[in-house]
């Protein structure tokens, strides 16, 4: 039995990861309360997101000095050799010959494997950064898979259309450690309020330059025993998630529609924004998903939102013509987001982008029926993959005239610098790379109504 030190428990997280397909993030949230220490909650966060993130070079470099293959090995033992070799390759704090005698010590409840993960480490600790790396020119889609952990397709993907540069600088940032971005209730509170709260309930929290609500915080016990986060003074969203609401740019009182609301991140914030006045038809097709935006509407003191559950390809009871603001924040592949879900990479397939454009037409033909004349459509996803983004909004244009796009310089709560940016904003769509903007990968498009 695996003893639970902050090493113990990372390995026996990846485990549950690789063996019932559980998800890291919750795995994290439920366990690190158990900790009493904040840096053993901060470093297990790091080993487990560090180990996931860079599986495949890990495993490239263990197999290196292995006789045999990693999938002959217990899952716990291949996830001690992983957070070992995470240590030795990508975390300066802690000394290599810490970081073999603390594997070492864990692998003690493999009496059989403890010879093998001290000679292994070893080896990986006097080779460090030497590797035979697949050539970069005969090569070019191995080595980027390989030296930044991501599957090939991906790469394939992204090298046909940004080349091997930008496809490394891609890689690299969805690579770094994921900040937690906060969102100010600002029905409750300021953000200059907040930050001061926060600060006395011993959260580091530095003001975000993009959105006026948003800040970054770093805390690593459980966000919602904070009193704070219990009052509903706040809520933890993603900076780039956080556009959405400003570009939807709602007013009081308005008629808007959310077609696929849940949790309830981006409906509470476009609640936040008519100051609780008007009416959110807020609908997802997954019942037990809707009661997640009930909770975070309760706890923010929000009156406004009505859950309701249904396709969004059909949107029973909503009549054409009566929203003012319509939102589709689409189903998506997610890969614009593989820097915050640390197992996201290995979890998706290319089949899985198949079906999606397809989906995500059907459900914004049917919202924008649902839009008045003079009313907003909005669509937003958290993907880089142009057929979920600017394909898509290419072919609902070509059978819509009756909507045209908005000018999204006007409703960006910061500067655009990139040309091309600007120039894509100024025809209603925008793009957000993690590499090119420091932000999560977001696609955003806007039209308005003119005629029926
Ligand atoms: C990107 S998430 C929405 C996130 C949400 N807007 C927020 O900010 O918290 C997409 C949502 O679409 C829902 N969904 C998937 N297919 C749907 C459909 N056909 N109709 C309605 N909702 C759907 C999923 O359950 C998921 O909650």
């Amino acid at each position: 039995m695996i003893k639970e030190t902050a090493r113990g428990m990372a390995v026996h997280m990846l485990t549950r990861v690789e063996t019932q397909g559980a998800y890291a993030n919750l795995l994290l949230q439920k366990n690190i309360i158990r900790l009493t220490d904040s840096r053993d909650r901060q470093f297990v966060t790091l080993l487990v997101n560090g180990t996931l993130k860079h599986r495949l070079t890990l495993d490239y470099a263990l197999r290196l000095h292995l006789s045999k293959p990693m999938s002959s090995l217990p899952h716990e033992v291949r996830a001690i050799l992983r957070i070992g070799a995470f240590q030795l390759l990508y975390v300066d704090k802690v000394p290599s010959a810490v970081a073999v005698n603390e594997s070492v010590e864990l692998a003690k409840a493999y009496p059989k494997f403890t010879g093998l993960v001290n000679g292994v480490l070893r080896k990986v600790m006097d080779k460090a950064w030497d590797f035979p790396w697949p050539d970069v020119k005969r090569e070019t889609v191995r080595y980027l898979s390989v030296r930044y952990s991501h599957p090939e397709w991906m790469i394939q993907r992204w090298l046909k259309r940004w080349g091997v540069e930008e496809t490394g600088a891609l890689c690299r940032a969805n690579d770094e450690p994921a900040h937690t971005w906060i969102r100010t209730n600002t029905l409750k509170i300021s953000r200059e309020e907040l930050m001061d709260r926060l600060t006395q309930e011993g959260v580091t929290v530095e003001p975000g330059t993009r959105i006026p609500e948003s800040m970054r915080i770093q805390h690593f016990g459980a966000i919602d025993r904070l009193g704070s986060f219990q009052e509903g003074l706040f809520t933890v969203q993603d900076e780039s998630s956080q556009l959405v609401a400003h570009i939807v740019a709602p007013k009081p009182g308005q008629r808007v529609l959310d077609a696929c609301s849940a949790p309830g991140g981006k409906t509470t914030h476009l609640a936040q924004m008519m100051q609780d006045e008007g009416e959110i038809q807020a609908f997802d097709i997954h019942e037990q998903k809707l009661e997640l935006i009930n909770q975070s509407a309760q706890r923010l003191g929000i009156t406004i939102i009505h859950p309701q559950l249904g396709d969004a390809r059909d949107l029973p009871g909503v009549k054409l013509g009566s929203q003012q603001r319509v939102l589709v924040d689409a189903p998506c592949s997610g890969l614009g987001v593989l820097r915050r879900r640390a197992d996201l990479r290995w979890q998706k397939e290319e089949k899985d982008l198949k079906g999606l454009p397809l989906l995500q037409l059907a459900i914004l033909e049917r919202a924008a029926s649902c839009v008045e004349v003079g009313g907003d459509l909005i669509y937003s996803t958290c993907t880089i993959e142009p057929e979920e983004n600017f394909e898509l909004v290419k072919t609902f244009r070509s059978t819509h005239p009756e909507f045209e796009p908005v000018n999204l310089v006007e409703d960006l709560p910061f500067d655009l610098e990139d040309p091309r940016d600007i120039q894509q904003a100024s025809k209603g769509m925008l793009q957000l790379l993690p590499h090119r903007h420091n932000m999560d990968g977001f696609f955003l498009a806007k039209f308005r109504r003119t005629s029926q």
